[in-house]
């Protein structure tokens, strides 16, 4: 925490401890065999361990005690009286030393009661009558995600929210302490409250991380009762955190502290998460745990914040993957960038806490001038008693006189201490009414954070309901813009397709012109074709008709012709006989006498010629 814009982390190395390193199953290997965290000694603040180096702020040994390590954190500490948060936690495996840096024992005070002391001695220090400290103190612890009160029976805190102004508990009592005494007892109160239990490696093991908080308020009072209108304030919280520790929950034998074990190593891998994230420069979500959430504030810059990375100097054997992820841890969180600014309050807690500081303030003065007036009835009861005196002791005019004179100068400084008296019981009593005044307006503004705080509870359902819409309005947006991009590719396949029956279409269509064309070629042919058909059937009635008369005329000529050959077959019948009768005469006649054939005419002469020649077959 040296406040140079990192976050300041610190090695802690405790001495080998037998029975938390070395294991009494006899099978681990002993310390003298394992590997140790051993330091560089020309690179301060730098150590090895197995193959890899680490570089950290500060490395405390095996030999360095608590003071030592409080004393490179005190100045930091104590800039929460300047209005700075302040956070210091303390980071490791189980046993590996956390608790007792961070508490201590009786022997060796821890960080916690160190804070407290050094927070009273310079608060002590301060000019009271020019500046005024209220203190509230609180302390919780988070088991298995929950928020406990280790103050008010382990009640149930809610944490609200972490903005600007800082962290928001419901149900966390804050209690005003006024001295180191005082908060030591409430700090022993809540250690005792805390979730204790044997793990695998030792009796008394956290099962829940300790956060114990401590809001310094400051408010220049002495301004205030000279009628000042406006106070410089400052509101700031100094948190101390004990973290539980890493480790192998299933090694646990009780179930209970198998379900605490996970518990814790989930929270802390989400904070590792976190941290690799931030000093990777990532976006990171700080809402995945209560520890996260918590350290929201510290981890956003808003703090001084100082890591103490606890180990053992010879880490166990079965701690040596979760040794090392812590020394990891270390080293990016030493990255990490702050920016601290101071908390001027202007929240309701603020001004409750200046009045509250005022009201100290004011009531150390009415003891004071309380004191003083009775100091003064003292002096007065004692100047009687001496008046008495010399009224008896002087007895003569003379020393009666002088008696008498010495009982007027003190009468006269009587009344002047009675005036001095009433004066200052007048003031008393003014200061009382302005007290009154300020416990009335107190109470006002007690009402007012209760009213805001409920106001507050309502916004933040508010919000969560919100952000419940805004992820169901996201989770719908991404299902829109899914059936978006779905209907998109569906609109270019329909386009392509669209491109392609285009294409068809005008194919199609040119297919149906040349169709078209073709259907009016055809049917120019055809009307061409009916026409000559027409036209032939025309012709071909003619031709009908003329083949109608034609085989009439046949008909006719057939009838004739079979008349005819009816004559010419009788005639040639007749010619036959004739010629045969000639035959037979010319023949006879050769023998017998001659012929007495008709006179041959020319037709006849062919056609017995034909006939001749016709039968000239059958002669032969
Ligand atoms: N620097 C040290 N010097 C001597 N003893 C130490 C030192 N650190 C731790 N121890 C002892 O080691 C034991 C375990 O330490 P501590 O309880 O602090 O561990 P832790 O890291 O808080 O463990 P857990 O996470 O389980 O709560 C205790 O008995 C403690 O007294």
């Amino acid at each position: 925490m040296k406040g140079n814009g990192r976050v300041q982390v610190a090695l802690r190395l405790r001495p080998a401890i037998p029975a938390l390193d070395d294991g009494d199953d006899g099978v681990r290997k002993r310390q003298d065999q394992r590997a140790t965290i051993y330091r560089l000694k020309d690179k301060p603040g730098s150590c090895g361990y197995r193959d890899q180096g680490f570089h950290f702020a500060n490395v405390f040994g095996p030999e360095a005690d608590n003071v030592t390590v409080f004393e490179a954190h005190r100045a930091e500490i104590l800039r929460v009286l300047s209005g700075f948060d302040c956070m210091l936690m303390a980071y490791g495996t189980t046993g590996s030393g956390k608790t007792h840096t961070m508490i201590g024992s009786e022997d060796d005070l821890g960080m916690v009661p160190r804070a407290v002391k050094a927070l009273f001695e310079q608060i002590a220090k301060a000019n009271t009558t020019q500046i005024g400290y209220s203190l509230q103190f609180s302390a919780l612890e988070i088991l298995e995600e929950k928020c406990i009160d280790l103050l008010h029976g382990r009640r149930n805190v809610v944490l609200q929210a972490a903005g600007s102004s800082g962290l928001h508990f419901h149900n966390l009592g804050e209690v005003h302490v006024r001295s180191e005494d005082e908060v030591l007892s409430r700090f022993h109160a809540a250690m005792a409250a805390r979730t204790l239990a044997r793990n695998y490696k030792h009796e008394g093991s956290s099962r829940a991380h300790t956060i114990i908080r401590l809001r310094v308020e400051s408010a220049v009072f002495s301004a205030a009762l000279e009628g000042a209108p406006a106070l410089a304030g400052t509101s700031a919280v100094l948190t101390l955190a004990d973290l539980a520790g890493s480790e192998a929950a299933t090694m646990n034998t009780n179930h209970e502290v198998v379900r605490q074990g996970l518990a814790v190593n989930k929270s802390l891998h989400w904070l590792k998460v976190v941290v690799h994230n931030l000093a990777a420069k990532k976006p990171t979500q700080l809402r995945n745990s209560v520890l996260t959430r918590l350290l929201e504030p510290a981890l956003s810059g808003q703090a001084y914040v100082a890591v103490i990375v606890a180990s053992s100097e010879t880490p166990p054997e079965n701690a040596e993957r979760d040794t090392v992820e812590a020394l990891q841890f270390g080293v990016a969180a030493g990255s990490l960038v702050v920016a601290p600014k101071r908390r001027t309050e202007t929240s309701k807690d603020g001004k409750v806490g200046r009045l509250q500081a005022l009201l100290a303030a004011m009531a150390e003065e009415k003891s004071t001038l309380t004191t003083d007036a009775e100091s003064l009835r003292d002096q007065v009861s004692a100047y009687s008693a001496i008046v008495q005196e010399y009224r008896d002791s002087f007895v003569s005019s003379q020393s009666l006189k002088a008696a008498e004179e010495e009982a007027a100068r003190i009468a006269a400084e009587l009344q002047s201490a009675h005036e001095r008296n009433e004066g200052l019981q007048a003031q008393l009593k003014e200061e009382q009414e302005a007290r009154e005044n300020v416990q009335s307006q107190l109470k006002a503004i007690e009402e007012q954070a209760v009213e805001a705080t409920s106001r507050n509870d309502a916004l933040q359902h508010l919000v969560q309901q919100t952000a419940e819409r805004r992820r169901l309005l996201e989770a719908r947006l991404q299902l829109a813009r899914g059936e978006m991009e779905e209907a998109r590719l569906q609109a270019e396949a329909y386009e392509a397709q669209l491109k392609l029956d285009q294409r068809r279409a005008t194919k199609l269509e040119e297919q149906v012109q040349m169709l078209e064309e073709s259907l009016r070629e055809q049917k120019e042919k055809a009307e061409n074709t009916r026409r000559e058909a027409e036209a032939l059937a025309a012709h071909n009635s003619m031709l009908q008709e003329s083949v109608e008369r034609v085989e009439q005329t046949n008909a006719e000529f057939q009838k004739a012709m079979q008349e005819k050959e009816g004559l010419a077959a009788v005639s040639q019948a007749k010619d036959r006989t004739i010629l045969l009768r000639h035959k037979m005469y010319t023949s006879g006649s050769r023998m017998r006498r001659p012929s007495t054939a008709m006179p041959a005419t020319p037709e006849r002469q062919q056609q017995a010629a034909e006939e001749t020649e016709c039968q000239e077959p059958d002669i032969r």
